[in-house]
């Protein structure tokens, strides 16, 4: 099992959660080493089998702030600086969308532009009352995280925040139905955590096609759509895990999944 120590993360594991703290004080600022790091911590969690859920949090009052805008002057000046760094950046959100194991963005305050990215690739979003989503980047001169929040908010809403920097509230966001929850920030783990470990009692083979399944086919017509997702239950059918569930059902015990 990796050690999970990482320079600007915290990862505690227990009870097949692993949960992330991006510690990168003083505001969690999307630097190159945070980057690499959270993608690393990612692919190993995606490979552990101990691990079957991830939730991630911000160490401190701020989830991210986005991009590092001390460093930012540095990183523009070396050649191919910036084009490095966004390829970085793809690779983390890529990172985050296709790991085999559901995460979780557990939102304890606000999450800006790079920030608002991290959060919109996860698969789920619980916020802390003192949370809030915006793309600040037209205050600093900069473009981005647009593909993001287009999963998130409606077409006027979204240009709204695009436009003007407009932060939107974890309550709000709750009622916009952009978050599961939105609940005091000394509850925001707990919350997270209950959604994590419902997601760990279940059959990791099945969780794990599952998403595989919703992502391949959010671009898909509907007949490439329905084929795919065909051909993925004919898969999870065969898994030693279907054949417990169905074994435990007959015997009225609860299941035993291996994630096999
Ligand atoms: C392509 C991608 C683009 C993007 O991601 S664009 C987004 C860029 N990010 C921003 O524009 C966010 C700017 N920051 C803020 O709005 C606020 O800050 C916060 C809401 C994050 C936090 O506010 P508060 O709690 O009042 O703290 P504070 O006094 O403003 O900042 C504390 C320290 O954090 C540094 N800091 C804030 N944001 C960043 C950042 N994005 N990169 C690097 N450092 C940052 C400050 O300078 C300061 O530091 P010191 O104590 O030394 O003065």
């Amino acid at each position: 099992m990796p050690d999970y120590r990482f320079e600007t993360l915290r990862v505690e594991l227990q009870d097949y959660v692993a949960t992330v703290w991006l510690d990168h004080p003083p505001v969690n600022a999307v630097n190159t080493q945070l980057l690499q790091d959270l993608t690393l911590a990612l692919d190993q969690f995606g490979a552990d089998p101990d691990v079957r859920c991830v939730v991630i949090t911000g160490q401190g009052k701020v989830f991210c702030a986005g991009a590092d805008l001390k460093n930012r002057g540095q990183m523009l000046d070396q050649p191919g600086g910036l084009s490095q760094h966004s390829r970085r950046t793809r690779e983390l959100f890529h990172a985050i969308r296709e790991c085999p194991k559901p995460v979780i963005a557990a939102l304890n305050g606000p999450a800006l532009g790079a920030g608002l990215g991290i959060a919109a690739s996860c698969d789920i979003l619980v916020a802390a009352e003192t949370a809030s989503l915006a793309l600040p980047e037209v205050d600093v001169g900069l473009l981005g995280g647009v593909k993001h929040a287009q999963r998130l908010f409606g077409h006027s809403r979204l240009r709204r925040m695009m436009l003007t920097g407009m932060r939107v509230s974890g309550a709000e966001l709750y009622r916009l139905g952009v978050v599961e929850a939105c609940v005091p920030v000394e509850r925001l783990l707990d919350e997270a955590g209950t959604i994590a470990r419902q997601i760990a009692a279940k059959s990791p083979v099945s969780v794990q096609l599952m998403i595989q399944t919703a992502n391949a086919i959010e671009d898909m017509s509907l007949r490439d759509g329905y084929r795919y997702e065909q051909d993925m239950t004919a898969q999870v059918a065969k898994s030693e895990d279907a054949r417990e569930a169905r074994q435990a059902f007959l015997e009225k015990r609860p299941p035993v999944f291996k994630g096999r």
